[in-house]
């Protein structure tokens, strides 16, 4: 059975319209919302947990439709990207709050107490108010008080944006492994497209209000179903070049790059269309079995364990990632390849061929 699920749901507000949105979230798994600002990431979640009634569609809980049912009644806990900590209480007060208030026994109280506040790194801030804690602190509490709940979900909006890029990457780890151990349906909300892609078991991909792809993270990153989703999914992001299908279907032909590129994947014959790439799919020099062009460094951006090339393709600027270090003169002309086999190709429309 699904944990939750979204069937048509629509939600106008006066000046943008969420929806329709349709998707489901399986026990168990850990799914991943993505997409650039104000595109109604939070509006989802406030669905799920009961802030907000669809003006269209349905929402249903483990099974039940979630129309009538008041947020304490749906199971969920949800931690807001401004978090909400009781300001008079201590962070062990607040981390237990949920647990008080269903009559949990002192026993589990403790054990969840200490359970929570030894992954999230708080024992040592328990008994401070919020006013005394960094924003990180009171981001980990506001945690801690959602996990503490044992709630059959979790959404999170943003849950460690506030916390500094060490710390980040350690608790994007715990934050898995609570989520595996409990085995909790998660929704997890973040613009940070690395981030997402490292925890999700699935992605949903919104776009202006709509879900444009959902798919496991390895999906949405090889098989993007528009430029659109293919242009905020990877960092660089991915080089397009507009151009044209031959008539026969063999090649796809664009002033940047100045040579013919074989299409691959699919049988569209002719007209107009456009040809990603991936930064990471163009390596510098010439490589046997695929096309070459030559292009001009423009900037080389050194990043230790990869280095970002910025060169000009016709009137075009060209991303390229190289791994390692590489040193390249600036102004200087340069073969480079494309991978045939990871090509791109979308229609006029923008969705893939
Ligand atoms: N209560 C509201 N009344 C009117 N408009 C709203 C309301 N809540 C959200 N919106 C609008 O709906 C759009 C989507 O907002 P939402 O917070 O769901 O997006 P988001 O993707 O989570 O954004 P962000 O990444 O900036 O947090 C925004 O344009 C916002 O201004």
């Amino acid at each position: 059975m699904d944990a939750i699920k979204i069937t048509e749901a629509v939600k106008r507000y006066p000046e943008f319209t969420l929806g329709p949105i349709s998707m489901s979230v399986r026990q168990g798994e850990f799914f991943g919302i993505f997409g650039p600002p104000s595109t109604g990431k939070t509006s989802i979640l406030k669905l799920i947990l009961g802030l907000l009634s669809p003006d269209e569609g349905r929402v249903e809980i483990a099974g039940q439709d979630a129309a009538g049912l008041d947020v304490s009644a749906r199971g969920i806990s949800m931690v807001f990207q401004n978090l909400a900590l009781f300001p008079h209480m201590t962070g062990r007060e607040n981390i237990i709050f949920p647990l008080k208030e269903r009559g949990a026994p002192e026993a589990e109280i403790s054990n969840r107490l200490d359970m929570v506040s030894e992954v999230l790194h708080v024992s040592h801030i328990l008994h401070k108010n919020p006013a005394q804690m960094s924003g990180g602190e009171r981001q980990r509490i506001a945690l801690g008080r959602a996990f503490a709940a044992h709630s059959r979900a979790m959404l999170l909006d943003e849950p460690i944006a506030a916390l500094d890029a060490r710390l980040r990457e350690e608790m994007r780890v715990e934050l898995k492994r609570l989520q595996r151990e409990n085995n909790q349906a998660f929704v997890y909300v973040s613009h940070d497209e690395e981030e997402v892609m490292a925890i999700s078991d699935r992605v949903a991909v919104i776009i202006g209000g709509r879900i444009a792809q959902i798919g496991t993270p390895d999906e949405v990153y090889t098989e993007p179903c528009s430029i659109d989703v293919a242009g905020v999914i990877g960092s660089p992001p991915m080089n397009f070049f507009k151009g044209r299908f031959s008539d026969n279907a063999l090649h796809f032909e664009s002033d940047a790059l100045g040579t013919r590129i074989p299409v691959v994947g699919t049988t569209q014959k002719g007209g107009v269309g456009t040809l990603g790439v991936r930064p990471e799919d163009i390596w510098l020099g010439e490589t046997q079995g695929n096309p070459s062009l030559k292009v001009r460094i423009v900037t080389v951006e050194p990043l230790g364990g990869y280095t970002i090339v910025n060169a000009r393709a016709g009137k075009q600027i060209v991303k390229i990632r190289a791994p390692g270090q590489v040193v390249l003169e600036e102004g200087a002309w340069q073969s480079v390849s494309v991978d045939a086999r990871r090509l791109h190709f979308f229609g006029p429309d923008g969705v893939r061929l």
